[in-house]
């Protein structure tokens, strides 16, 4: 069942074993919405502040997905950046029904089979590791024919993926292009980055076919995906949209601190109810929206909630810390290369009439993944970052727009932290994110190492004749200042926060949720979301978001 407003919850006759906040939004909660009522003796209530997803065309058309209206978003915008001249800027983060899912760039990648070892070394608990997380990642996903039905063989390994999942991954629809081919031939030539198969594998280093969350020419969203079909008309299951939950509040009956009661707002009425949960509430707010709710609550550092006059009712000092994000800034290059822009009036026709064409695509066909050779000089510095060998540094998206080349090159491996607060007491004001991009000085000669490695990419002899001039900004001729600058002035997000409510060992004192992502020392409070990864995976986030979630699904059905 979905409800479009809080008037028509019967909070009173109904009773719900498991509540979840964000759920129904994010990837995190709608994963865990979905498998825990696949019990039909679970009742499960998700709570959502955005509104539908069904219906907005720039959600569903893949090539849409830079027009999506900030309707859908929180409206975040960052404080000032000190590692970026002190820039603020807007910081996207979805409010609608499938969350970032529904607005995202759809690029589906795990990141390392190192990346997710070191989970299980930050918390102690060797379950978190690619070994056993690998099984989660199949049963999660589907992958079906690129829209259209083009083979697609070759640019993509089976034995990588899911076939019976609810998030449906593809391979694009169009390609190899000629500049596809010319990438291929490159990469034959090159010493540094090789063609890799599948960027999935756990080794994602080298040239590689992007695969997205898109199927049968559709975006697929966690609304879509884990919470489509028939999982939507689950008895079992209330969905309640545009309603924000504004603080969890502990039980007054029980001894030892219980959480499972949510204080919820309508948008439209503004009216305010609380809901309490039979066995569990479970947090899936985002990395911005789970520290924050968790602080308006009163968990989070004592002091910290003193100064903003929060009473506290739990001191844990790291929620909100440890922020985590991957940034990134453009170089281009002049090219011969002409590429014809879409009609997009046609393509939208082809795609209402077969859901195939340039529109069941976001135009990127191809990624590059590279680690940072071990003799750059700032490993002479600084340690190196990667949670081990299979992790690269440096990612290259890739797009060719008429006579340029865009390369826009993120550092996957931040030294960096950033943090989530609150400036007040009340729950509707915003939270100060503040991402910390280039406070560590690893990140800044990084990124520049990546420019350095695109740049020798495009110097390889298969783009002779192609590529006429590097347009910069140049790490190698300009004086090192006006390098610098040009790199901050350009720089910015991927959308990939994480980490401001990290899981830690059980007993440890710092961190915010055990290993079994129960938040510490509290009774009835788990967090599911990328909040609780606690360093930011060398790929783009959603998936490393999935398999959290469908692993924490069996971890809490194991406790029922
Ligand atoms: C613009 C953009 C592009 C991206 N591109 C990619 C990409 O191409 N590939 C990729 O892998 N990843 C991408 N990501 C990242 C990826 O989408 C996220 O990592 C992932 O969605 C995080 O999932 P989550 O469940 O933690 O949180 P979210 O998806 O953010 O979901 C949290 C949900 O909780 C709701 N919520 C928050 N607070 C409350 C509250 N108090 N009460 C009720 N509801 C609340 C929000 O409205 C939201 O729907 C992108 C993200 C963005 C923003």
């Amino acid at each position: 069942r979905v409800l479009e407003d809080l008037e028509q919850l019967d909070s009173a006759k109904q009773s719900y074993d498991f509540v979840i906040v964000g759920g129904p939004s994010g990837i995190g909660g709608s994963t865990v919405a979905s498998r825990l009522s696949e019990n039909p003796r679970f009742n499960v209530l998700l709570i959502e502040a955005g509104p539908t997803n069904e219906g907005v065309i720039d959600i569903a058309v893949p090539g849409f997905f830079r027009n999506i209206s900030s309707t859908y978003s929180w409206g975040h915008v960052t404080t000032p950046q000190i590692g970026l001249n002190n820039r603020s800027f807007p910081y996207n983060q979805a409010r609608v029904l499938g969350g970032c899912s529904s607005h995202n760039g759809m690029v589906y990648t795990r990141g390392s089979s190192d990346d997710f070892d070191l989970w299980g070394k930050v918390s102690e608990d060797r379950s978190w590791s690619w070994k056993t997380l690998f099984p989660y990642f199949l049963r999660n996903e589907k992958l079906v024919p690129p829209p259209g039905g083009r083979d697609a063989s070759g640019q993509y390994d089976p034995q990588y993926h899911g076939t019976r999942g609810l998030t449906l991954v593809s391979l694009p629809w169009g390609g190899p292009t000629d500049f596809d081919r010319l990438a291929i031939k490159n990469a034959e030539q090159n010493k540094e980055i090789k063609f890799n198969l599948d960027v999935n594998s756990g080794k994602p280093s080298g040239l590689v076919w992007v695969q997205s969350t898109i199927g049968n020419g559709e975006r697929c969203s966690a609304a879509v995906g884990v919470l489509g079909g028939q999982v939507k008309e689950r008895p079992n299951l209330t969905i309640l949209l545009n309603t924000q939950v504004t603080r969890v509040l502990p039980s007054k009956e029980s001894r030892q601190l219980d959480i499972r009661t949510v204080e919820i707002i309508s948008f439209s009425s503004g009216n305010k109810t609380t809901v309490t949960a039979n066995k569990e509430l479970i947090v899936s707010a985002g990395a911005f929206g789970t520290p924050h709710l968790l602080l308006n609550s009163g968990i989070g550092d004592k002091k910290e909630l003193e100064d903003v006059k929060v009473k506290s009712i739990h001191h844990l000092p790291d929620v909100g810390k440890g922020l985590s994000d991957h940034l990134a800034f453009q170089v281009s290059w002049s090219a011969n290369g002409v590429v014809r822009p879409v009609d997009t009036v046609a393509a939208f026709e082809e795609w209402q009439t077969n859901r195939t064409g340039p529109l069941t695509e976001t135009g990127v066909h191809q990624l590059m993944f590279s680690r940072i050779t071990p003799d750059a000089p700032l490993f002479k510095e600084h340690r190196d970052p990667a949670a081990g060998p299979n992790s690269p540094h440096i990612e290259i998206v890739v797009l060719s727009v008429g006579p340029r080349i865009l390369a826009s090159v993120g550092l996957l491996t931040p030294k960096s932290r950033g943090t989530v607060k609150i400036a007040s007491n009340n729950p509707l004001d915003k939270p100060l994110i503040d991402l910390g991009y280039l406070t560590h000085p690893f990140d800044l000669l990084a990124l520049k190492e990546g420019a350095r490695i695109a740049k020798r990419w495009f110097e390889g002899s298969a783009y002779e004749g192609y590529i006429t001039g590097f347009l910069g900004p140049d790490p190698d001729t300009l004086p090192e200042k006006e390098f610098d600058n040009a790199l901050k002035a350009g720089a910015g997000t991927w959308w990939h926060p994480v980490g401001t409510a990290s899981i830690s060992p059980k007993g440890a004192k710092h961190g915010v949720v055990d290993p079994e992502l129960k938040v510490k020392g509290v009774k009835g409070l788990r967090v599911v979301n990328a909040s609780a990864i606690p360093y930011v995976p060398t790929a783009h986030t959603q998936a490393a978001v999935y398999v959290l979630a469908e692993r924490a699904s069996d971890l809490i059905r194991a406790s029922w």
